[in-house]
């Protein structure tokens, strides 16, 4: 690419002709190569303006800044843009150039990867080639990868959009985590409908109040949704009316989805232990629906899902026709097995205060006997939670136990010791795969377990280092002791 393909993103410089080749983008000097233009971000534990050096010292063609960053003293020419964030993304997207015809991005508490993967599966039940993209990895024809973030940086996103559309993708589902909506990782991504399932407590160790974390979610429909285009909105959460006003307020077509939806109304939903009978409103039809996911909350998810796919021009028929194929995202009230006795075991991402009570809540009409559930809470993350979720599984389960869930450089006891506070009677076992033992072996018929935090990942990490860890491993070698 040459640097005047950057017109309107990057200005020109008057070091470089226009037709100067760049060889690539990056952030991070570490990562550069000779020719590579650098973009200087200022970070939450460092700033790029001090990797200005090492950059121009691995050949950056030239430095990409906010105004007066790099205060001179730089052996490379420094061009200087308002938000070198924002310039970094709509740079990727012109670098790397294709992005699947049809892409969408939910943002929302809790649900954005089950949308993205029941949007993705709806899609592929209608024919297309279609991936998601989002805290569990990059899933494609061809291609399933784990992923580390839940919405990539703006330079490993373009590359592998560019990559989907190469192999012929064109449907892609993505999440837009308020990290990722804040730091602009998706501003350049070419949006054809966004969504909005609910808001709960998160990531308050990164937005300030509640307000300012709705409102970087709200960046969605106010800067990258062009306007009017559909947003699919999940009526029946407690934000659900300021999500319609901060959309209807940037000139986007909302289309609600719920008990209380328009779009898609729910009107009545009969459950069983691993499915339930819903029925759905759309366009004066009414659609029975045997969905065959447990949770309450996954009706929610399947409704938004639902909405992004025939918002996208997928017909209600073939649509409704798919929810009843669709398959949970991995890790999410995930059944991993029973015990002897007929007792199941689910192993779920819940890790954040609604999350866990809506979990909790939607097992509850199907368990005679005891509610049981294992948890912990992350180090080095939201100290705020952890009362909140010691109170939580207390008052709806039978059984708490306590137990560690990455703890990563903080006391793992400490993080216990907050979460009991709140959870009077709880039991702490703070090595997790004991705790998913004993849970196991304590189970009568009728009951349930939850274990739940850590879902589809792989690893514990204490201190800097991750180990190998798989509760859906440790329960089924839990199950397998009881079977005896
Ligand atoms: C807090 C946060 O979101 N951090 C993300 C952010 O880093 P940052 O900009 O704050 O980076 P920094 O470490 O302060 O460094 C500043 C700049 O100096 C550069 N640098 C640094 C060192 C060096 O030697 N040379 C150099 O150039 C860095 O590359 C960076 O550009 O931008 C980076 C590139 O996009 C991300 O990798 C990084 O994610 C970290 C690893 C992270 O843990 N993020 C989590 C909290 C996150 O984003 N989570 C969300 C939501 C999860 C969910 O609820 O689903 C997600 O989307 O995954
Ligand atoms: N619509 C929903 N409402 C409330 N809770 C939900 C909903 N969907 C999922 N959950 C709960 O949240 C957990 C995480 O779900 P999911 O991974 O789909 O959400 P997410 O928004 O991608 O979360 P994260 O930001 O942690 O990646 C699930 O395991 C379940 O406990
Ligand atoms: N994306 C989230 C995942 C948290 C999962 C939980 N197991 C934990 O470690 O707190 C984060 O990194 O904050
Ligand atoms: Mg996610």
């Amino acid at each position: 690419m040459k640097l005047d393909d950057l017109t309107g993103i990057v200005p020109l410089h008057e070091a470089f002709p226009s037709d100067t080749e760049i060889a690539g983008l990056s952030s991070d000097s570490r990562t550069v190569q000779p020719g590579m233009l650098f973009f200087a971000l200022a970070g939450t534990k460092a700033d790029g303006a001090d990797y200005v050096a090492d950059a121009a010292a691995r050949g950056a063609l030239a430095v990409v800044a906010a105004i007066g960053r790099t205060n001179g003293a730089v052996s490379v020419p420094v061009i200087e843009v308002e938000d070198p964030r924002r310039a970094l993304a709509l740079a990727a997207a012109k670098f790397y150039g294709a992005q699947p015809d049809t892409m969408v991005a939910v943002t929302g508490t809790s649900g954005k990867t089950s949308v993205a993967a029941f949007t993705r599966q709806i899609w592929e039940h209608a024919g297309f080639a279609a991936a998601s993209i989002g805290t569990t990895g990059v899933v494609a024809p061809g291609r399933n990868e784990y992923g580390s973030l839940t919405t990539p940086d703006p330079v490993a996103l373009h590359k592998l959009l560019a990559e989907l559309a190469g192999a012929g993708v064109t449907h892609a589902s993505m999440e837009a985590s308020s990290h990722g909506l804040d730091q602009h990782r998706l501003d350049g991504v070419r949006l054809a409908a966004g969504a909005f399932t609910n808001l709960g407590r998160d990531h308050m160790d990164y937005h300030p109040t509640v307000e300012e974390y709705h409102a970087a979610k709200m960046r969605l429909f106010r800067d990258l949704l062009p306007r009017g285009m559909p947003a699919i909105v999940f009526a029946d959460d407690p934000w659900s009316q300021a999500t319609i006003d901060a959309a209807t307020v940037a000139g986007i077509e909302v289309l609600t989805v719920g008990r209380k939806g328009t779009f898609l109304k729910l009107n009545r939903v009969e459950h069983e232990r691993a499915k339930q009978r819903a029925e759905i409103v759309h366009d004066g039809e009414i659609y029975e629906i045997d969905l065959p996911l447990a949770g309450d909350f996954q009706i929610a998810n399947a409704l938004v899902s639902a909405g992004l796919a025939i918002a996208t021009g997928t017909s209600a028929p073939t649509v409704m026709a798919a929810l009843e194929k669709l398959k949970g995202a991995p890790g999410r009230l995930d059944l991993v097995g029973v015990t002897p006795a007929g007792a199941p075991v689910y192993v779920d991402y819940a890790h954040k205060p609604d999350a866990l009570e809506n979990v909790l809540a939607s097992v509850r009409p199907f368990t005679t006997g005891r509610v049981v559930v294992v948890f912990g809470c992350g180090g080095d993350r939201d100290r705020g939670k952890r009362p909140i979720m010691g109170e939580i599984a207390t008052r709806l389960a039978d059984v708490t136990i306590v137990t560690d869930d990455n703890p990563r450089t903080e006391v793992p006891a400490e993080i216990r010791a907050a979460i009991l506070a709140a959870a009077p009677g709880a039991i702490e076992i703070g090595d997790r795969r004991k705790a998913i033992h004993e849970a196991v072996a304590m189970l009568r018929a009728g009951d349930t377990l939850i274990v739940a935090g850590k879902g589809h990942e792989e690893g514990q990490t204490i201190g800097a280092e991750t180990f190998p860890f798989s509760d859906h491993e440790e329960v089924r070698a839990a199950l397998k002791e009881v079977a005896g």
